[in-house]
């Protein structure tokens, strides 16, 4: 009998991924037989050196990139080969994203920025998922800029706006990059609160990129990779314990 992932609990899985940019003598070897599998409602923070693979990681988890070789799950869908149309509509109904260039259309407002994914998907949000955007608006400070444009709101407050768009719909699966990177640490906390909150009670899986101990010891799972490959996979740990072993990986570098 073939297990599936999905019976394991796992949301997400690459198995012996590895991505090489260019050919010859200055190929690169962006990502190195990586084997990982995301459990269902977990919180996970990668870390890892500049140029250590996170995004190219996360991408392919995502289905926005493809491996050079291994493959590529999302729940029991083998997506490594799957057609572009296919992978956009699977994209768009179990995955969210929180880039760095928070990609809000400029010409929407608030309220319309957020209900994007509903609309791409040809549906209004139900009773139930209003509730949550509202109270996603209200957590992130939004209420009361729900008219406002992008271009009429702070880097902070535009990056909380992608945070809102990408956990409205209550995608299985939500990756982050550098999600708190441009905010206080108030509401860094909050935004991270509020990750955490979407993981344990709807059962949501975070994956988050992230450079900050801080940030990071709010995650169930950490994950730290460098040259491409996954060199620890830790549990819940804190601050000082994450910049320790930061130090040790320069040192070693
Ligand atoms: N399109 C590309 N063409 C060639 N090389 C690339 C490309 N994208 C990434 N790389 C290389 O692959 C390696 C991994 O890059 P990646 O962006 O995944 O690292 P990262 O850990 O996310 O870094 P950072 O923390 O700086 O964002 C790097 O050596 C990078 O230069």
């Amino acid at each position: 009998m073939q297990i599936h992932p999905s019976d394991l609990g796992l949301i997400a899985r690459v198995t012996n991924l590895g991505k090489r940019y260019g050919t010859g003598p200055g190929a690169v070897a962006a990502l190195d037989d990586v084997s990982l599998g995301l459990r269902r409602g977990e919180f996970t923070a990668i870390m890892g050196p500049s140029g250590s693979g996170k995004s190219t990681l996360m991408h392919i988890m995502a289905g926005l990139d493809s491996p050079t070789s291994g493959r590529v799950w999302l729940g029991d869908t083998d997506i490594t080969d799957l057609p572009d149309g296919e992978l956009t509509v699977l994209r768009r109904r179990r995955i969210g994203f929180v880039f760095q260039s928070f990609n809000l259309v400029p010409t929407l407002d608030v309220r319309a920025n957020v209900l994007l994914p509903f609309e791409l998907d040809g549906r209004r949000p139900s009773k139930d998922e209003q509730a949550w955007i509202d109270e996603l608006l209200d957590t992130l400070g939004l209420a009361a800029r729900v008219k406002h444009r992008p271009h009429e709101l702070s880097g902070g407050q535009q990056q909380r706006v992608a945070i809102a768009r990408a956990l409205a719909t209550r995608p299985d699966l939500v990756f982050a990059d550098e999600p708190t990177g441009n905010l206080d640490s108030r509401t860094g906390r909050e935004v991270l609160g509020l990750l955490a909150t979407a993981s344990s009670r709807t059962g949501q899986s975070i994956a988050m990129v992230t450079h900050d101990p801080v940030a990071a010891s709010h995650a169930d799972r950490i994950l730290f990779l460098a040259d491409g490959r996954i060199v620890r996979d830790t549990s819940r740990s804190t601050p000082e314990e994450i910049s320790s072993y930061m130090l040790a990986m320069e040192a070693a570098a």
